[in-house]
């Protein structure tokens, strides 16, 4: 007799993005104002919770988008929007991330969105971070990966070389961001530039870093979010993984 051993399914990543972003909608109650993320894991979020207004579950929802196309995105869906302006207290904000460390503390941005997303996020009760396993670090900008920074465009080679330079002991490459097929430089939905970081070694305390990064003039906003997530559902081929802070 011959046994069979049935395979288990492996899921993809996007499969595991939904998963999180499925979780994560359940934190979502009628009336609230919501802070809608942006990338390919808060998609699955923004479209789980238009389809829960579409049947009605949901009621009274208002969103503020964190990108032009996630703006774009809860339109197509019919969710009600506004801004930080009416409504500078949010109750809840949905978002993925590029890295999340053990601490909560995030790097965001790769796709080009950190600002709107800070400042969103940054003015929410909760923050609840969405990811699949492979977003777990050790440390931040320890993966080799890019950690962005937006800057203003005007003397972007200058700013740039001052961020490496604040990094030197770090090995920090600094690299304009360009779109793939022109060249030109990647512009943000504010009309900014991003300059990666790529780091040899440890960047060391993140709020040291931090402020470093603020303090020179050129920069807008950097993508380590310290201190923000209030909440990261981690979606693996192990099950959901619920870290609180
Ligand atoms: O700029 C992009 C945002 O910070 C995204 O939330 C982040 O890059 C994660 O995106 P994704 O879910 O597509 O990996």
């Amino acid at each position: 007799m011959v046994a069979t051993i049935s395979e288990s399914p492996v899921l993809t990543q996007d499969e595991l993005k939904k998963i999180a972003a499925y979780k994560a909608v359940e934190y979502v109650e009628s009336g609230m104002v919501l802070g809608l993320g942006t990338g390919s894991t808060a998609y699955y979020a923004v479209n789980r919770i238009g389809e829960l207004l579409k049947q009605g579950k949901l009621n009274n929802i208002i969103g503020i988008p964190t990108s032009k196309k996630t703006e774009e995105q809860a339109i197509s869906l019919g969710i009600p929007l506004s801004d930080l302006d009416t409504h500078p207290v949010l109750d809840l904000a949905i978002d993925g991330a590029d890295e999340v460390d053990s601490y909560l503390n995030l790097v965001k941005g790769r796709g080009g969105s950190l600002l709107r997303e800070k400042m969103v996020e940054g003015a929410c009760r909760k923050f609840v971070v969405i990811v699949d396993e492979s977003k777990m670090v050790k440390t931040l900008g320890g993966s080799g990966l890019a950690m962005p920074v937006e800057i203003v465009p005007f003397c972007w080679n200058f700013t740039a070389t001052r961020l490496q330079n604040l990094f030197a002991e770090a090995g920090c490459v600094a690299k304009l961001r360009r779109v793939a097929e022109t060249g030109k430089p990647f512009m943000t939905d504010n009309a900014n530039y991003i300059v990666d970081l790529y780091f040899e070694r440890e960047i060391g305390d993140l709020k040291v870093a931090s402020d470093e990064i603020l303090r020179l003039a050129g920069v807008v906003e950097h993508g380590m979010f310290i201190d923000m997530a209030t909440t990261v559902i981690v979606a693996g081929e192990c099950g959901i993984t619920v870290k609180n802070k």
